[in-house]
């Protein structure tokens, strides 16, 4: 006989509540109590008897803050206050004005309020260094308070080819970060005080009622597992463990014993159902099931899931030995009230591939290949299981929802002892493989329900009666990224599961979060007016639940009441950087959630999204081999497990006919969303794994280049400043010769000058006598020098048809006078030199060599000028220039630039190209004073040549890009007495 409670199935506080209401002849108000607030029921219900009380206005947003200073219990109380104030207001108004719109404004407004204060905590906790010693690499992760820690990237400053430039990142975390938490763990944080500052609160809330939703975030090997259950060593029994010990602590002795008989030999109780359902246990228990459990951890008889897999418990038995469960208890013991009788339940499900599985399941175990070797093959099939919305009947005064996994057994335990076994077993069922990450790697979400019923012992034994509260505590598997792990095949697919659903929960928290911005925006108008979210709630975005596993079964937490506590693991030793900044945004994001985002959506009934409709899929098979044995002498044994895992079945929940019939459209159109909603994740993660290895492979080619391109600009740098010194040493020196220091420093130097001044005069004798070769050669290809009027003058022994000007590749030199009257002279010449931008001017007049054949074959018309006397200025004041070609006269000095400009050296050797030049010409926008003193030297050999046979004359016309010292006495004698500066494609050559 199933005996449900059906419509009938509400809590006590609830109906209490609705008998209240409806004392006033009114339909069933729309008052959203939660279920935690029944654990009030008795004395809330009977202060409403007795007072009536005036709508409790809304609080006003801006005391969020100080309202979250508040202690949490406080605030709890406060808020169960304000839900009772809320449902008398409720009735106030009903019997006003009758008016229901009103009333749900106001029940909407305090509920926001309300749960705007509930806030998600955050804790982190830094793994220990593992390793035998010191850590091979600093921790990146800096404790800076209680709350607070700093990540630093650590490859960040340890690469000395990059210092001190900055680093370029390849990756999008930001290189250091400070990071807030309720609370931060240091490594050598142990286990009971964690325990205690972290899940106590969730166990006492559970005792009063209240749901809990704990989880563990982290990449693998950051010590999720550890944290929830446990390590080997004494006192290390990690949440799970100290939450059973906790629980029976506090409710030794007030344990329900109170059972429906149905005959003599069998009894029924009441036991938790889906969500929020309670009812008649479906198959009867033997009444002497206590006693069974009392006589310890004997897995055989601990309870029927068990009792159905003889050969499983066998197996196994090594591992669920009681050992150190008992002996590692934490003895903490919380207060409870002592009026009521409880029952705790516990369910272990495994999200898996986006499949739930119960662990705590009967599993069709067969063995085979039994030897001698105690080598086993045990053949397991499972099958997975399907999420249902939760029934209204089930909670009539919850608007929220929720869902459930359907055929998750809730096995109902009187011992911690009991509790850890069933966990253990668990455990053993959990799909554990090796991955290179972590070669004892979750590869699951493990999900471990306790469930709390709890009576008044006045009350009658009916479901009424009954509070129901969960604790769910959850370790999740590592968020690992799939090409840390190298996984593939099987393992990439269960990464990419694994990392679907942690995405889906970050999603879920995005959402949440700015539903409750646009929430909190909308209760936060100005003081006084009674803030309607109505339309803000009809506009909010809908929470992605719907896209993964876990967050479906999480659902309830995050949109009915409850705590949530999220525990955020990282190993700052050998866990990437990049890794635990996503780790560190995520828990970042986590925290901020601070509210439930209402769904106003009915939850419809919804296939599983990896089942494309209309293909029968093929059970899952896979093998797991377990070891046991080995130490102590004991005899090693090894078992294959092979796991078949089947589809879930539509049909196969006991509870389904509790359902309302599905519209076949809307299940259609959700399978639909569903496999597309697939086929979209899987496109995204191929296209995010692709682009990833490709930044990846850029990132890597664009570091190499920037490092060359460092070194090279370092080297650069390096060598400019050498020849900054040296230069300004040379300056210096300079300034020494010219006396303005004082005397030269020594009489060496000049000696040394003097030999390289000698060396340049026979560069440049040679470089004549060649181009006098090469122009005897050339002659006849060049026009304008054929046709020159002056072509065929002082051929012979003084013929210079061209001259170039050879200055070594070296460093320019200076020619500074030795005494006062030389450095006169040289400071008058200078002076006398045009302007450097008429000779700009010039040059840039010239386009191209064209130009100047055509000006050169003009010149061929002039007719042959009387020679023209050197300017007396010119012959006065000798270009210091000239003094190289007299190295007697000549005081050389030390270089004056170690790399002197290509355009001046270019120019200077008069040997590059018609479009060089043309670009020297325009580049050249401040030609230095050399140019100038060039043009002086150009200008004194004319002279010197023009008395050196008395007859000839040399100048230069206002066309070419040098104006001589003389060109002012040039003008004055006329047009026609200029020549021409012949620019050839060969060079600069004077022609006469
Ligand atoms: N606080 C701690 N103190 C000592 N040892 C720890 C601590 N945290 C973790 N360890 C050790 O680090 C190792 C990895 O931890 P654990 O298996 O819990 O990682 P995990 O995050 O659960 O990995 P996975 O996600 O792959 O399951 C284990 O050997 C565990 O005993």
């Amino acid at each position: 006989m199933n005996t449900r409670s059906g419509g009938a199935a509400t809590t006590r506080a609830s109906s209490r509540l609705n008998r209240s209401t409806n004392q006033t002849e009114q339909p069933a108000a729309p008052v959203r109590t939660t279920r935690a607030a029944s654990g009030l029921r008795l004395a809330e219900a009977a202060a409403k008897k007795t007072t009536t009380r005036a709508p409790v206005a809304r609080q006003p947003l801006a005391n969020h803050n100080t309202a979250e200073a508040k202690s949490a219990p406080a605030k709890k109380a406060q808020t169960k206050a304000t839900t009772v104030k809320v449902a008398k207001a409720t009735s106030t108004v009903l019997e006003g004005d009758r008016e229901p719109i009103k009333v749900r404004v106001v029940v909407t407004a305090v509920d926001d309020v309300q749960l705007l204060r509930q806030n998600a905590q955050a804790f982190l906790r830094i793994r220990p260094n593992l390793s035998d010693g010191e850590p091979s690499v600093a921790p990146y992760i800096e404790h800076l308070s209680d709350a607070s820690v700093r990540m630093v990237d650590p490859t960040q400053d340890n690469n000395p080819t990059l210092a001190p430039y900055p680093r370029f990142r390849p990756s999008a975390a930001p290189a250091s970060a400070v990071y807030t938490f309720s609370h931060v763990f240091p490594p050598a944080t142990q286990q009971s005080e964690f325990f205690t500052k972290t899940t106590l609160p969730l166990v006492n809330g559970l005792l009063n009622g209240e749901n809990g939703l704990l989880f563990a975030y982290g990449v693998t090997n950051s010590g999720k597992t550890f944290t929830m259950q446990g390590g080997n060593n004494r006192s290390s029994a990690g949440i799970l463990p100290r939450t059973l010990d906790v629980i029976f602590n506090s409710i030794d002795g007030l344990q329900s014993t109170s059972k429906v008989p149905v005959s003599f030999t069998q009894s029924w109780q009441y036991r938790p159902v889906r969500l929020h359902g309670i009812e008649l246990e479906d198959s009867p228990l033997p009444l002497d099931v206590a006693g069974i459990f009392s006589r310890g951890p004997s897995l055989a008889h601990i309870h029927s899931p068990i009792e159905s897999e003889p050969v499983m418990a066998e197996v196994l038995a090594e591992h669920l030995k009681p050992s150190s469960l008992d002996v590692d208890a934490d003895p903490t013991v919380l207060k409870v009230d002592r009026n009521y009788e409880y029952s705790i339940w516990l369910s272990y499900a495994e999200v898996y591939n986006e499949k739930i599985y119960d662990l705590l399941a009967d599993v069709d175990g067969s063995t085979g290949n039994n030897n001698a070797t105690m080598s086993q093959r045990i053949l397991l099939t499972r099958k997975a299981l399907s999420i249902r919305p939760s029934p209204p009947s089930d909670s009539p005064d919850s608007t929220t929802g929720g869902k459930y996994v359907a055929g998750l057994r809730q096995i109902r335990v009187n011992s911690a002892i009991e509790a850890k076994n069933l966990v253990k077993l668990g455990q053993l069922h959990r799909r554990v493989f090796g991955t290179l990450a972590n070669s004892q790697s979750s590869r699951s979400h493990g999900v471990v329900t306790m469930r709390l019923l709890k009576k008044h012992r006045g009350e009658k034994d009916e479901p009424a009666s009954y509070v129901s509260a969960r604790l769910t505590l959850i370790d999740l598997a590592g968020s690992e990224r799939t090409k840390h792990t190298q996984t593939t095949g099987d393992r990439l697919k269960e990464a990419g599961n694994i990392n679907k659903s942690l995405m889906v929960l970050g999603q879920c928290m995005e959402v949440m979060r700015a539903n409750q911005r646009r929430i909190a925006q909308a209760l936060g108008g100005p003081k006084g007016e009674r803030a309607d979210t109505r339309d803000v709630r009809k506009n909010l975005a809908v929470v992605p639940f719907r896209h993964s596993k876990l967050t479906e079964i999480l659902m309830d937490y995050f949109v009915g009441d409850g705590r949530t506590v999220m525990i955020v693991n990282v190993n700052p030793y050998d866990t990437g950087f990049d890794e635990n900044s996503h780790v560190m945004k995520f828990a970042a994001l986590a925290k901020e959630v601070h509210t439930p985002a209402p769904i106003q959506h009915p939850f419809p009934r919804i296939a599983s999204p990896t089942k494309v409709s209309g293909i029968p899929q093929a059970p899952r098979h896979r093998q797991v081999t377990l070891s046991t044995g080995g130490r102590e002498g004991r005899k090693f044994s090894e078992t294959q497990v092979e796991v078949f895992e089947e589809d879930e079945d539509e049909g196969d929940a006991s509870d389904s006919d509790s359902e309302a019939p599905p519209n076949p459209l809307i299940e259609a159109l959700f399978d639909e969303i569903d496999s597309l909603r697939l086929q979209l994740f899987e496109a995204e993660e191929r296209a995010a794994l692709i682009e990833a290895e490709t930044r990846e492979e850029i990132t890597r080619e664009m570091s190499a280049r920037m490092q060359e391109m460092e070194k090279m600009y370092a080297k650069r740098l390096v060598k400019e400043v050498e020849q900054q010194e040296e230069k300004a040493d040379a300056k210096i020196d300079m300034l020494h010769r010219a006396g303005v220091f004082g005397r030269t420093p020594g009489k060496m130097r000049v000696d040394e000058e003097e030999d390289e001044d000698e060396e340049e005069m026979d560069d440049v004798e040679q470089s004549i006598v060649k181009d006098e070769d090469a122009n005897d050669d050339d002659e006849s290809h060049v026009p304008s020098r054929s046709s020159s009027p002056l072509a065929n003058k002082g051929r012979g022994k003084s013929r210079i048809s061209e001259i170039r000007i050879a200055v070594p590749s070296g460093p320019a030199h200076c020619v500074l006078p030795t005494d006062e009257s030389e450095a006169e002279t040289a400071t008058a010449t200078e002076t006398e030199t045009e302007p450097d931008s008429q000779v700009d001017e010039d040059e840039e007049t010239d386009e191209d060599d064209g130009d100047y054949r055509e000006e050169s074959d003009e010149s061929d018309e002039y007719e042959p000028e009387p020679p023209v006397q050197p300017t007396p200025k010119a012959k006065k004041r000798p270009s210091p220039a000239l003094n190289r070609f007299n190295p007697s006269a000549t005081r050389g000095l030390p270089p004056l630039e170690q790399a002197p400009s290509p355009i001046f050296e270019r120019d200077v050797r008069g040997s590059f190209g018609a479009g060089e030049r043309e670009s020297f010409g325009k580049n050249t926008k401040k030609p230095s004073s050399k140019i100038s003193a060039l043009a002086s030297d150009l200008n004194a050999l004319r002279i010197a040549s023009s008395s050196k046979d008395g007859s000839e004359e040399w100048d230069m016309s206002e066309d070419d890009s040098m104006v001589l010292p003389s060109k002012k006495a040039a003008k004055k004698a006329g047009p026609a007495k200029r020549k021409k500066y012949v620019s050839s494609s060969s060079g600069y050559g004077c022609r006469r």
